[in-house]
């Protein structure tokens, strides 16, 4: 019995690793290898689809393989005599012993190579090459198949005309100040001074030797260092009194403040320098003081509000500390804190609650009008101030739960530019800010588009969203609470087999996300729906005369409670629709993508990261649009709802769904791809409607990811399909799985024909 189960799962083993390009022969011997490495256990080898057995293949095919034109000859030579079938396999037979010393395993392959380019490249810590790893990977790339990742193509990007790659920058060193500020120190949260009176603005509570009236004292560190703010402004030209053998370092930026005077933006911003002397001697001794060239009217803040204010934009937005982090970058934003606190007479004791993102209190709002305390929240290449927001230019008419945008929104578009706010690019629509970096002198902005939170119809699209529509069979009005925690599921988990996708923690239970994924990486393994009539995809690609359809993979969805159900907002079957929850970032990837997202939390398998919302389009609307951005050489960002295409006969026109984000889109539309072994994977979820034309794509981790991993999603492009518009970019996702770049054997073979 064991025997043949063990059997029944080599053979799926060596059918998936078929699949991917890899001949029983050679992944016979690899596959005995970690069965013994592993004691048997089938487990690790099967998880994430065989991943542990594929990154094994390609290890070996590196490592006995120093040219990839001799990767066949060799292996046919070191497998020629072994018999790979899937019994010998699991039973080892007297070449194991002898392939044992040939494999190169000799790291367990979960914590494979791959991993650790990934997050290196991921991580602005590591400055690489642009694709360390698709060079590296090259010979192992060889070994994968491109047909086997022929599945339907759900993301159809743009066109070769809309084609923008973007030219890596050089990049520059990371720590900006690094030579300017050599005597870097370590602050420590200081505690309140007791004496201090904010409004006298020159309260001194030292012990210090080398304070001065005017020096703000506070420990460093358990030992004796201090680090000294002359808050209360000494003139401008005045040097910090030196200790004797210090060195000396100094910074100096500069950040518009409000003023509140006149009546135009500029009139009411001034500029105000600030200047951080860093001195440090032999002694261990760090002196550091801020000079900033006061504003009229500047009052001293208390310093408990300005490290508030500091802590709020680095704590509490990111939680752990940015990469970018410096003690430089930190004392300017002391420096614009103070100023900005000093100069704002009305919020002396601004709460969290009052300072909105950006450091923008209400009250400031009402007494200066929107303009922003501190300069840099907008990016610079925005475009016009003047413009309108999305909701008082485009979206003119609500439709139930479904909200109808302007007719030609890309036509608008062209003329009225929103701007970035890089301090959160959700503009507030997200409960949690969404920072945008840039850590390369190119571009410094994303283009223009509009944030929205959720779906929006463009035009024709029929979606129809009614309580009436929802039976009893698709609610739980019974419920109450959180129907994670009653003891029978209820109705919402019959779509998921009478068991919730979901688990306690809120992450996609493990069986059902690796079906989810094995569905994305092996789609010819999985069942599809074929248009009966012609298909809506294929009629969009050529409408006199369309192909075949090729055929929808019949995905699993996750169907989650809503407002027609007794529970509560709260409850564990509501994961998607409670919205983005993880610190998320928008940065510039420097690697010839654009720009990407990253996670600043270390985020667990099973993870919801977000949606990717836009609007959603009819087949014809789509393919308008798409030769409409074809002519203005714009990129476009469509996604199919084709889940459930060809499962019902005949599909009409505005039933055949897609949403684009190119003009409005939310985070999901930086979400670069990655061949095959993406960390996320698109999920069908089912909110307020039980048809599943339409429906909400959401996108989860497909396995544990680190603080500052690129986060990326496989679109399913086939980039041998000529007929493609997605081939129009050239993949650089540096996966060793990359379909984009061809196998060499096979270009052999065909060169040789
Ligand atoms: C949904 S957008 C992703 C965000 C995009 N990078 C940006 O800067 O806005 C898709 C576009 O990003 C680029 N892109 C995404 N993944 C890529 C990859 N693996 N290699 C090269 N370009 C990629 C392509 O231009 C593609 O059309």
């Amino acid at each position: 019995m064991g025997s043949k189960s063990n059997t029944e799962r080599a053979r799926r083993a060596l059918d998936a690793m078929k699949q991917l390009g890899f001949s029983k022969k050679e992944a016979t011997p690899v596959l005995k290898n970690l069965l013994r490495l592993f004691g048997n256990n089938w487990e690790p080898i099967e998880d994430e689809c065989y991943r542990a057995l594929a990154d094994a293949i390609l290890d070996r095919h590196q490592e006995t393989a120093p040219q990839a034109a001799d990767i066949g000859d060799q292996e046919d030579r070191e497998l020629g005599g072994c018999s790979a079938t899937p019994d010998e396999a699991v039973c080892g037979g007297s070449r194991v012993a002898d392939n044992d010393t040939d494999e190169p395993l000799t790291k367990k392959p979960r914590t494979n190579s791959t991993d650790l380019v990934t997050r290196q490249r991921g991580t602005s810590h590591h400055p690489q090459s642009p694709h360390p790893s698709l060079a590296d990977d090259q010979d192992a790339t060889a070994a994968i198949s491109p047909q086997a990742h022929g599945g339907s193509p759900q993301f159809r990007p743009q066109t070769k005309a809309s084609v923008r790659l973007s030219v890596t920058a050089p990049k520059r060193p990371r720590q900006m100040m690094d030579e300017d500020f050599q005597h870097t120190a370590f602050l420590k949260e200081p505690k309140p001074e007791p004496d201090m009176d904010a409004r006298q603005g020159a309260a001194v509570t030292s012990d210090c030797p080398n304070s001065q009236p005017g020096l703000i004292d506070y420990p460093l560190n358990a030992s004796s260092s201090r680090v000294t703010l002359p808050l209360a402004l000494p003139p401008p030209d005045q040097n910090v009194p030196q200790i004797s053998g210090l060195k000396k370092g100094t910074i100096q930026s500069c950040c518009m403040v409000n003023t509140g005077k006149g009546s135009s933006v500029e009139s009411m911003q001034e500029a105000a320098c600030l200047n951080i002397n860093v001195a440090s001697s032999t002694m261990g001794e760090v002196k550091m003081s801020l000079k900033c060239s006061a504003v009229p009217k500047f009052r001293m803040p208390s310093l408990e509000a300005v490290f508030k204010m500091v802590e709020d934009k680095y704590l509490h937005s990111y939680k752990i500390l940015p990469p970018e982090f410096s003690i430089g970058s930190l004392m300017n934003e002391i420096c614009q804190c103070v100023v900005q606190l000093g100069s704002d007479h009305t919020a002396e004791h601004n709460t969290e609650s009052e300072i909105a993102g950006n450091g923008r209190s209400s009250q400031n709002e009402s007494i200066t009008g929107n303009i922003p305390f501190v300069k840099p929240i907008a990016c610079e290449n925005a475009g016009n101030r003047k413009c309108k927001s999305a909701g008082e230019s485009f979206i003119v008419e609500g439709s139930g739960n479904s909200t109808i945008a302007n007719q030609q929104p890309h036509l608008a578009l062209a003329n009225l530019k929103p701007i970035h706010d890089v301090t959160d690019i959700s503009k507030g629509e997200e409960r949690v800010r969404i920072s945008v970096v840039n850590e390369f002198a190119s571009e410094k902005c994303p283009p223009s588009f509009y944030y929205i939170r959720g779906n929006l119809v463009f035009q024709n699209a029929y979606v129809n969203i009614s309580v009436a529509r929802i039976g009893d069979e698709d609610c739980c009005a019974d419920c109450f609470g959180n129907c994670l925690s009653a003891p029978i599921p209820c109705a919402c988990a019959r779509e998921t087999g009478g068991e919730y996708a979901y688990t306690v923690e809120g992450l996609v239970r493990k069986t059902f996300l690796d079906e989810c994924v094995s569905m994305n990486r092996f789609p010819e393994k999985h069942h599809k729906f074929f248009c009966t009539t012609s298909c809506p995809f294929e009629r969009s690609r050529n409408e006199s005369s369309p192909e075949p359809c090729r055929g929808h993979l019949a995905r699993k969805f996750i169907k989650e409670c809503w407002s027609k159900c007794g529970c509560n907002m709260q409850c564990g079957n509501r994961v998607v629709q409670r919205g983005i929850t993880c610190n998320l970032q928008v940065f510039f990837s420097g690697e010839g993508k654009g720009w990407g997202l990253r996670t600043l939390d270390e985020l667990p398998k099973g993870a919801f990261v977000c949606e990717y919302v836009g609007e959603v389009l009819t087949n014809t609307e789509l393919h308008e649009r798409t030769l409409q951005n074809m002519s203005n050489g714009r990129h476009t960002f469509p996604v199919l709802l084709d889940a459930d295409w060809g499962s019902e006969g005949v599909m009409k026109d505005e039933e055949a769904l897609s949403l684009d984000s190119t003009f409005y889109g939310n985070v999901g539309r930086f979400i670069n791809h990655r061949c095959f072994d993406a960390n996320l994977v698109e999920i069908p979820v089912e909110v307020e409607t039980p048809d599943h034309h339409y429906y909400h794509l959401a996108l989860f981790t497909t396995k544990k990811v680190e603080p500052f991993e690129e986060l990326t999603w496989d679109y399913g492009i086939d980039f041998d399909d000529g007929k493609d518009p997605a081939k129009a970019f050239q993949c650089l996702c540096g996966s060793r799985y990359c379909r984009g770049t061809r196998h060499p054997r096979k270009r052999g073979k065909a060169a040789a024909k």
